[in-house]
């Protein structure tokens, strides 16, 4: 395929992909007060982000936080807190309620109680979540390489501070068990890598290899583009 119809494709996707969401916090915000949007960052979800900002829904009434977040600073380049304020809370969405993953503390470590207990105050089950995906078969910061993986994947804790030799910058991360305390789930990808990685783990079973499996056994909807 050349690389403006995979572009095309992928803004399609992201327009549809879109469109789905909104049909779903519409659909819970008629049965309930406030809802919750949890959001990927990387670099798959810019053009969703920008297409579900302009779409109109009683924005005010919609928490949004993120599934993972690198521990730096919300004005640095890799920060998932800057990218959504950047590409989702502009347009219509500017007036969402934004609850950030990083805090004061110098480590996540230090940092997470405090995240977690200020998420814990949101609508749960999650409206939305909407995963990503790495070529190493991790999702939000659930890493085949990291010490924290079993925690990630098995604890009732609705964050972990985790790290992983494949990574440079510790992170925080909304583990398996909440992540899944959600009515609906969207896995977002784009490129030929990444079916490759996911139909890999629909063969097989160990979690610990590609994390993306501990997914892969409820109602997850696949938007993928070439
Ligand atoms: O590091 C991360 O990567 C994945 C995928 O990112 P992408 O750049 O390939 O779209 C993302 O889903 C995850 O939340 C993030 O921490």
């Amino acid at each position: 395929m050349k690389t403006t119809e995979a572009g095309d494709a992928r803004t399609r996707l992201a327009q549809d992909l879109a469109v789905s969401v909104a049909g779903a916090l519409r659909e819970d915000l008629e049965q309930q007060e406030r809802v919750t949007l949890v959001l990927s960052g990387g670099s798959t979800p810019k053009p969703f982000m920008q297409a579900l900002s302009q779409l109109e829904l009683p924005w005010s009434r919609v928490d949004i936080t993120l599934a993972d977040e690198r521990w730096v600073s919300t004005d640095h380049d890799d920060s998932n807190d800057r990218f959504v304020r950047s590409n989702m809370l502009i347009n219509a969405a500017a007036e969402a309620r934004f609850h950030p993953l990083v805090n004061d503390g110098k480590t996540p470590e230090e940092g997470a109680e405090e995240v977690e207990q200020r998420l814990t105050a949101l609508a749960w089950p999650a409206s939305v979540v909407v995963l990503g995906m790495g070529g190493d078969g991790h999702t939000a910061s659930l890493f085949p390489d990291s010490d924290q993986l079993d925690d990630g994947l098995e604890s009732g804790a609705l964050v972990i501070a985790a790290r992983a030799p494949s990574v440079g910058q510790p992170r925080i991360s909304l583990t398996r068990d909440r992540l899944m305390r959600s009515r609906r789930r969207y896995l977002h990808l784009n490129g030929a890598d990444k079916k490759t990685v996911l139909a890999r783990a629909m063969a097989g079973n160990d979690r610990h290899e590609l994390p993306i499996r501990a997914f892969l056994d409820a109602p997850l909807a696949l938007y993928w583009a070439p």
